[in-house]
């Protein structure tokens, strides 16, 4: 993509900005955004998605990112796309999504990969997966399934390819709503958060769904994990602390097996699997009645050789999306 330099107006808002002048940085913004400069329109898009700098509203947000890309801001144009493929933040239109994912195709790059793996899924009208492989129970308590290539391998390279710009340091959850850096977790993460969740990160996301027998809408965020020699997750329950819309099931699926170790191992019931690229592991975390299921906890062992990705999703109760 052409990139296009910042308007100056906007360059000496991120320079308030920068400086902690955040009101007049705002103010730069929303004014060059009310005359429909589209540059101006996406900056206040990413304001309102994000908040902090303006109250967060998503629904505003997709609204400036669609006026953004019909005034020609490519960004914002996939982004619109995304955002109409997944329904979050505003209604779902696959179909109209796609429509635009082809037309954004014909100037090549990564649209044009994400069309010809589209164009080679098997789906319904909605997106959702026409056929599921079956599932092997590996346990029934905790249930464990397994189901072998369930992602093609260009469907776990795309993964890695989306991924790669967005890899953080891996945090947990501290059990009181924050994000901390912890050593029972050494790898990297890249969250493909729901503004680059394009449509084949959605169909894959809607294939999580059906194979975890939920809906794409109670998944968190997909989490691209990648774990280097001696990294890690240390033995842990999936499920959160206190928390209301509780973390119940698990899908994991496996990018790559060109690396030595790293296999995930529930201690207590003495399972290890050691998968296959595009292989997805399912398992449920919680009891009936709601309590953590002591038996699902689970590891994945250090890495001896070689480099490992895994994608995660962890999936609610009810609906997680907003
Ligand atoms: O790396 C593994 O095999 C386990 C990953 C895991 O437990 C998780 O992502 O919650
Ligand atoms: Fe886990």
């Amino acid at each position: 993509m052409a990139q296009v330099p910042l308007h100056p107006m906007l360059q000496q808002a991120v320079q308030l900005s920068v400086a902690g002048r955040n009101a007049e940085a705002v103010l730069i913004v929303t004014r060059l955004a009310a005359q429909n400069q589209p540059q101006a329109l996406a900056m206040l898009a990413e304001m309102k998605w994000r908040g902090g700098m303006v109250p967060q509203d998503p629904p505003a947000a997709r609204e400036l990112y669609r006026r953004a890309s019909a005034l020609g801001h490519a960004q914002s144009a996939e982004i619109t796309t995304n955002l109409m493929a997944n329904g979050v933040a505003g209604p779902r239109d696959w179909q109209g999504a796609l429509a635009r994912l082809r037309t954004e195709a014909r100037k090549g790059g990564g649209r044009k990969l994400a069309l010809s793996l589209i164009d080679k899924m098997a789906l319904t009208d909605d997106g959702d997966p026409a056929r599921m492989p079956e599932a092997q129970t590996l346990s029934e308590r905790p249930d464990v399934r397994r189901i072998e290539r369930l992602f093609t391998a260009a469907e776990c390279d795309y993964l890695r390819q989306i991924a790669e710009p967005q890899y953080m340091p891996s945090v947990v959850n501290d059990g009181m709503g924050r994000q901390v850096r912890d050593p029972i977790r050494t790898s990297d993460g890249a969250t493909l958060h729901w503004l680059i969740e394009d449509p084949v990160v959605h169909a894959l996301n809607r294939r999580l769904a059906a194979a975890s027998g939920t809906s794409f809408e109670q998944g968190e965020a997909t989490l691209i994990l990648r774990y280097k020699g001696g990294q890690e997750y240390k033995p842990h329950f999936d499920f959160v602390r206190s928390e209301q819309n509780q973390r119940f099931k698990t899908v994991l699926v496996y990018l790559n097996h060109d690396y030595q170790g790293g296999e995930t191992v529930f201690p207590e019931i003495g399972l290890s699997v050691k998968a296959r690229k595009g292989d997805a592991l399912i398992f449920t975390s919680a009891l009936p009645d709601r309590s953590v299921d002591p038996l699902s906890k689970h590891a994945g062992m250090p890495i001896t050789g070689g480099v490992k990705y895994l994608c995660t999703k962890w999936i609610r109760e009810k609906r997680w999306v907003a």
